[in-house]
């Protein structure tokens, strides 16, 4: 159905489906119920968004507090991002380390984000398009960052394109993780 590769973060995976190209164009399919209980992977997704970036634009580093944090599985359906993912797991191996993923329409790749993990990305074409499924509802009260530029990612740009909110954030270290490793 998919293969998995896993990531330097435990539980971080990258999914890659198979790609049906054809005279028409392609066909790809990103979920699967019984596939992903077979990985062990959260298969209640409550919500679906998208959003649409210009080129340069980096979101992130974001997560849901406890006890509205999520499982989050994530996708890009025009374009290309590089994909970041922080582990924000207390007692975990790789606290505070960041894996990196080039996420396209063209690769047709996912990444399955857990539990205790900050997410963002950074458009890499004029125009990116980014598909979340994530397993509890939005919460605003427990949305939550760290900042972008606080855990040393190599971010492919030098003319960040950012929200107010996101340059708001506390920088990593000045974060009390409520996350565990479990
Ligand atoms: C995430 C979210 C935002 N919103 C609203 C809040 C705000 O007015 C507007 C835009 O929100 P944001 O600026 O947070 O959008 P954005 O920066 O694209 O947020 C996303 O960033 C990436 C990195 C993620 O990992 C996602 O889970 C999500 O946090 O949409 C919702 O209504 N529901 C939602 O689930």
């Amino acid at each position: 159905m998919f293969d998995v590769k896993p990531s330097k973060l435990a539980g971080c995976l990258e999914l890659q489906p198979k790609v049906f190209d054809d005279a028409r164009g392609r066909f790809v399919k990103v979920f699967h119920e019984q596939a992903f209980a077979a990985q062990g992977l959260e298969t209640g997704f409550a919500e679906e968004y998208y959003s649409v970036s210009h080129k340069n634009v980096i979101r992130g580093l974001h997560f849901q507090l406890p006890p509205m944090d999520h499982v989050k599985m994530v996708y890009c359906v025009a374009g290309e991002v590089m994909d970041a993912v922080v582990d924000l797991r207390a007692g975990s191996p790789t606290y505070g380390q960041f894996d990196l993923f080039e996420l396209s329409a063209a690769k047709a790749n996912s990444i399955y984000i857990p539990k205790g993990m900050a997410h963002g990305f950074c458009a890499r074409s004029d125009q990116a398009i980014m598909v979340y499924k994530v397993g509890t509802i939005y919460s605003p009260a427990h949305d939550a960052g760290v900042l972008w530029n606080s855990v040393g990612i190599p971010w492919p740009t030098t003319e960040a394109i950012l929200s107010a909110r996101d340059q708001s954030f506390p920088s990593f270290d000045k974060f009390a993780s409520p996350f565990r490793y479990e």
